[in-house]
């Protein structure tokens, strides 16, 4: 009998319905009660994107398609998929402790987003492994850190932007260009030497070396309602800027902190940037995201056997 192993997949999560959205919010802000106001606009931004994201569905394809493959791709363990998220139920914790009660005593750990920062991939693989600690220490997790760089994860991208290229002209194309993007976070972020930025710098040098493309530029996007900095250039200041300073005519969002049409992706990028082209008079392009497209599965799968290597 081969030996069973968890795999815990993370995830941000999303409201299930219109009621969640409140306690969602409030978990996001640590527990403090957005205002009514912010409430409003959110859940305004679910009504736009058409009630509910498609998330949570995804989050579970994509979790399902991992742990298949994971199974398929090797033969001395049979790993168990465990989901795990940060905002909602069912949360890390939850999921960390249904693997020690099942009895599980190694895992694997990953989280659906590329790049490391401390605000993100870290609280995600902290609270896993201080959740195995406090229930005995019994169950050892192995966390992939980020994937940022994965060969198969670049190419899915390089394919993706490129066959929106396919449908311009030559003409357009001269004035086109790519805008790789992740979620902002403050900038205090980078005085404790977080390597979330330059880890979207090389995913976009990456994506322009496996293109060829002669334009690309990077961008921050969905930054958060607080009064302090958050890392910039803006995606739709920096579109205006891109169209005014450097004349372009035609943008190609890539999305690239992201994995999934989501929130973000389809109201950030396809309403908010796609309203900047719009006043513009400029082209809005947006590539399919990962979702379960094989390289992108393949991608992660690779980052778990390099980790497990080490
Ligand atoms: C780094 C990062 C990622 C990428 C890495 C990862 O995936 O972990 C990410 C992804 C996501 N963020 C999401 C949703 C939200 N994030 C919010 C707010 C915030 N995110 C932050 C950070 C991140 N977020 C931060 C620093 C805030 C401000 C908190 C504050 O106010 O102090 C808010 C509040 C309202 C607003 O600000 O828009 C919402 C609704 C969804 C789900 C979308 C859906 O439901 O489809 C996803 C995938
Ligand atoms: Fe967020």
């Amino acid at each position: 009998m081969k030996p069973v192993h968890g795999l815990l997949v993370m995830a941000y999560g999303t409201p299930y319905k219109e009621e969640d959205i409140e306690r969602y919010y409030t978990h996001i802000r640590h527990g403090r009660r957005p205002s009514q106001e912010h409430i409003d606009d959110l859940k305004a931004r679910y009504k736009a994107i058409g009630g509910i994201s498609p998330l949570a569905e995804m989050t579970k394809k994509q979790a399902e398609a991992l742990v298949n493959r994971l199974n398929e791709v090797q033969d001395e363990v049979e790993y168990k998929l465990y989901i795990g998220l940060k905002h909602i139920e069912p949360f890390i914790e939850d999921a960390v402790e249904q693997m020690v009660k099942d009895g599980i005593q190694e895992a694997v750990s990953i989280v659906l987003a590329p790049h490391f920062s401390t605000f993100s991939i870290q609280s995600y693989n902290g609270r896993a492994k201080e959740t195995a600690d406090k229930l005995g220490g019994t169950l050892k997790i192995n966390s992939v850190e980020a994937w940022y760089d994965e060969p198969k994860f670049i190419e899915y991208w390089a394919q993706a932007i490129l066959k929106e290229f396919e449908k311009m002209s030559e003409e357009e194309k001269e004035k086109a260009c790519v805008i790789v993007s992740n979620h902002s976070l403050p900038e205090k972020i980078k005085q404790v030497g977080d390597p979330y930025e330059q880890q979207l710098f090389e995913t976009a040098r990456l994506i322009q070396e496996k293109t060829g493309l002669p334009n690309v530029e990077v961008g921050w996007q969905s930054a958060g309602q607080t009064p302090e900095p958050w890392l910039g250039p803006d995606v739709q200041d920096l579109t205006r800027e891109l169209y005014e300073k450097k004349g372009y005519r035609s943008f190609v969002y890539a999305p690239v902190g992201f994995v999934t049409e989501h929130l973000e992706v389809l109201y950030d990028n396809d309403i908010e940037c796609k309203n900047v082209c719009d006043e513009l008079g400029a082209n809005y392009y947006r590539p399919p995201m990962p979702n379960t497209h094989p390289l992108f599965i393949d991608a992660m799968i690779d980052a778990i056997f390099k980790m497990l290597e080490k």
